[in-house]
């Protein structure tokens, strides 16, 4: 049991209804009898689909607009605003079909208690962005981005809305069909492979290839003396088996719905829908014919970029089974791996058609990615570069590589400001980090050469772990200096506090798969969190000065408030009690080590030296006495510590969401997750009518969103514990660490910038002041709730992040294109009414 706490405490996010309100709720009667219900529809007379159609598409330009107050006024219908869904005409069995599509915003809300939400979900992450996903509803949008990704992993448009059609509750509108035929009409229809180790232009349509051929910047760029369009059969996807699969023969379908299994309630009566949804499987096996032309090697970024302005975006595909030239690199799972369904799945997206297509994989922190990366590399089998993000993270990659397969050890080396390896063999694996690749400026002689060594040869794959960290400059400088033939970016948060992720979707690929972090959390493959925010009151005497104070030393303050120091001593020493294993978070470099040292605990931060990293790393993994350890940010990302099964935030990188997130994935990951009734805790320990509270809400919005609930503790209970006992319990005391903090240098104040995780961009802060009005909403809740004793209510909600990000729009012209098209067709429906 956590600490008991007094009844003062709020829930924010949560698990009971999702922040789209709900608009139908589990009954008895869900689900009825499908066979029967969809028969039902389809068995409609044409009259009567005609008046459906009819009335819905008139429902689209007319209904929508009447005034808010024809709906009544509950504590909903503010998220309304002025339209009305009341004339919605629904099908007769609506009630088994587990969308609502806002044809205004092309969102979708899933019921996901649906027998029928599992296919439904698999369906809609690869069609759509998840927003949000909170247990009972999930809202998901449609967006040019999603529609490029979903088309590019083998989508049929069509299929697309036939499958919306078959899961909606009404008819999809006709002008939402329009937009996302439109929205598609050129994605997919290009690809650039490099076959033989010759880059060709390829399509199925030869017309657009004849387009191209015209065009007058691309047509001169076709290498003279070769065939001008040769047309072949388009790769089949039998044969190709990514190891560690069960019987993995081919890849399965792009829409990964086939391989779901049926609920065992209404198994039969939803035949009807799931059959609709596989029904393209036929099609599949018909190999299609394919028109390529061949281009040169140094005019890839030429083509790419013009036939972007052509508004042909180009997808690129490695037929890595065809490469002769590349040397076969020697590398296999060990048999005792064996890869999740969720890692799996995303792999058949990225090998989809038996070629490797570049793109992005999202899942959880603590969800193996880095196994992911690896099978990725067995089923490649070519020379593959890795960049890490930090020093430590290229050590664990590399130790990963060999724990999970079968690399001959001399095969794989690292590229680090310690260690400058190349591999002897014809081909090999190297594991280096963004800042070794992308540093401008003289190098050392050794580090020179390696760089030869990488930039001399080609590629197989490039894996960009922790992909949303680098800059777009940097990721420009590293995938123009290094020949790859495919690009696989990883990542848990695909979001930025800038708006700089849509350029991934040009610089890597679209975004293959993202996984569902409470589905996984239930599957028992990530740690059940319970999250909670404890406000910690500001000393009189820390108050007046936290008021007077420059904004540097104010961070300080809260940080280093005595109330929140003893927070932090009582949950450790509670913690330790209960066999738990401790991270303790602190991005100031000062309050870090104050606070460890006063503690008497160990610490890592930038300077800490690898060696010793390395030792108290060893440490607190296996010394049944260190089982609290203090971080700076250098730890945010990609360290492995299963045993760690708590989490203690004191100081953070203002309003950043990804740090949440990935300070989250370090308790994600615990062993002893399967434990009956195990839960990890995640405390953030906010000072009180500081500005980090308005941080702290900021920070929550993705978790929110992926539907984990903060409990607002507003008053902490030292159960048994008496004050006195704590730090800083005396006046004198407190003056003493007050006079320290004011005597502090300014150079002792900053966040760890020396450590070795490269993106440092203060954009969380410059966002969140921008922004002021997106503070969470709180409403009262119980604090035994964190005890798990009860269900945590969802009675409090903070407005996305993530949507403010997207009313920026995108960067990318094209995109920015598709945009203004998306924003005419709105308005015309607008003017329409
Ligand atoms: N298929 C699997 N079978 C058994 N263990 C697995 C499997 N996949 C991953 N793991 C284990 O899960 C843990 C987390 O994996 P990994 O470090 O790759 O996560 P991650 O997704 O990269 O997380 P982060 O984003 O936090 O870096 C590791 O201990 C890894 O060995």
């Amino acid at each position: 049991m956590p600490p008991k706490r007094k009844a003062s405490s709020y829930v924010r996010g949560g698990a009971k209804v999702g922040r789209a309100s709900a608009a139908s709720t589990p009954g008895p009667n869900t689900p009825r009898s499908l066979a029967s219900s969809s028969d039902e529809y389809s068995s409609a007379s044409e009259s009567e689909k005609e008046r459906v159609v009819k009335t819905v598409s008139k429902f689209s330009v007319d209904s929508l607009a009447k005034p808010r107050q024809h709906i009544g006024k509950d504590s909903a219908s503010y998220l309304f605003k002025n339209k009305d869904f009341s004339a919605m005409l629904l099908k007769p069995d609506h009630e088994n079909r587990p969308l609502w599509i806002d044809p205004f915003k092309a969102r979708i809300i899933l019921e996901s208690f649906s027998p029928l939400a599992a296919h439904a979900q698999d369906f809609l992450t690869t069609v759509a962005e998840p927003q949000s996903r909170p247990k009972f509803l999930h809202e998901y949008s449609l967006t040019p981005h999603s529609l490029y990704a979903a088309v590019s992993v083998g989508l049929d448009p069509n299929d697309i809305i036939n499958v919306l059609d078959r899961l909606s509750k009404s008819p999809v509108p006709e002008e939402l069909k329009k937009w996302i035929l439109t929205c598609t009409k050129s994605y997919g229809k290009v690809k650039m492979v490099l076959k033989h180790n010759k880059h060709f232009v390829e399509s199925t349509d030869p017309e657009i290839l004849q387009m191209l051929l015209k065009d007058s910047v691309i047509g001169p760029l076709r290498v003279q003396g070769t065939t001008d369009i040769t047309t072949t059969t388009a790769p089949k996807m039998q044969g190709l088996v990514i190891p560690g699969t069960k019987n993995f023969a081919g890849v399965q379908q792009a829409t990964g719905l086939r391989d779901k299994v049926q609920p065992k309630d209404d198994a039969a009566a939803q035949d009807d829908i799931v059959a609709t949804l596989n029904e393209d499987d036929d099609e599949d096996e018909e190999a299609e014919a394919v028109h390529s032309f061949e281009i040169a090697d140094d005019t890839v970024e030429i083509v790419q970029k013009r036939c972007l302005e052509l508004e042909l975006p180009i997808l690129q595909e490695y037929d890595f089974r065809n490469d002769l030239v590349n040397p076969n690199l020697d590398i296999d799972l060990k048999p005792a791996a064996q890869i999740r369904s969720y890692q799996e799945k995303s792999l058949s997206k990225m090998f989809g058609n038996g070629r490797a297509k570049s793109g992005m994989i999202v899942l959880p922190c603590g969800a193996g990615k880095t196994l992911v990366g690896i099978t990725a590399a067995c089923t490649i089998k070519k020379g593959v570069i890795i960049l890490c993000t930090s020093s430590m993270s290229v050590r664990q990659w590399r130790q990963e590589f060999l724990n999970w397969s079968n690399i001959n050890p001399n095969d794989i080396c690292v590229f680090t400001s310690d260690n400058k390896e190349t591999f002897t063999g014809n081909t090999g694996v190297i594991v280096t980090s963004y800042s070794m690749v992308a540093q401008k400026g003289k190098r050392s002689h050794q580090s020179q050469k390696t760089m030869d060594f990488i930039t001399g040869r080609e590629w197989g794959l490039m894996i960009l772990d922790e992909v949303h960290v680098a800059p777009a400059n940097v990721f420009r400088r590293v995938t123009s200096t290094i020949k790859t033939h495919a690009k696989l970016g990883l990542t848990a948060t695909l979001l930025r506090e800038d708006d700089k992720i849509t350029d991934l979707n040009f610089l890597i690929g679209p975004k293959l798969y993202e996984a569902n972090w409470m589905e996984l959390s239930e599957q028992g493959h990530i740690a059940r969190v319970q999250c909670a925010e404890v406000w910690c009151p500001m000393t009189t005497e820390f108050y007046s000065e936290y008021l007077n104070l420059p904004s540097k030393k104010k961070a300080l303050m809260w940080t280093m408030n005595p109330r929140k120091f003893q927070a932090a001593q009582y949950l450790i020493n509670y913690h330790e009690k209960q066999g738990d294993k401790i991270i303790v978070f602190a991005d100031n470099i000062f309050a870090l080590k104050a606070y460890a040292t006063k503690l008497q605990k160990a610490f890592i931060y930038g300077d800490t030296n690898n060696a010793e990293r390395e030792r108290i790393l060893d440490n607190f993994r296996h010394n049944p006495d260190i089982n609290t350890l203090f971080l700076s940010k250098i730890g945010d990302t990609s360290l492995d510590l299963p045993e760690a099964t708590v989490l203690i935030q004191i100081s953070s990188h203002y309003g950043s969401r990804r740090q949440e997130a990935q300070r989250l994935g370090r308790i994600l990951r615990a062993k002893r997750r399967n434990e009956e009734g195990f839960n990890a805790y995640f405390y953030s320990l906010v000072s009180k009518d500081t500005q980090e509270m308005f941080y702290s809400s900021k920070r929550q919005a993705f978790l929110v969103d992926q539907g984990y609930a903060f409990k607002v503790i507003t008053k902490f209970d030292y159960q048994g514990q008496n004050i006195n006992d704590l730090a800083f319990s005396t006046p004198a005391e407190r003056r003493e660490l007050l006079q320290n903090i004011l005597l502090a240098n300014d150079d002792e104040l900053d966040a760890d910038d020396r450590g070795d995780d490269m993106y440092h961009a203060r954009d969380g802060r410059a966002q969140a002041n921008k922004k002021k009005k997106t503070m969470a909403r709180r409403t009262a809740g119980a604090l035994s709730e964190l005890a798990g004793g009860q269900d945590m209510a969802y009675v409090e909600q903070n407005r996305s992040r993530n949507k403010d990000l997207k009313k920026k729009g995108p960067s990318n012209p094209f995109f920015k294109k598709m945009q203004r098209e998306t924003e005419k067709r709105r308005k015309a429906m607008e003017d329409s009414e």
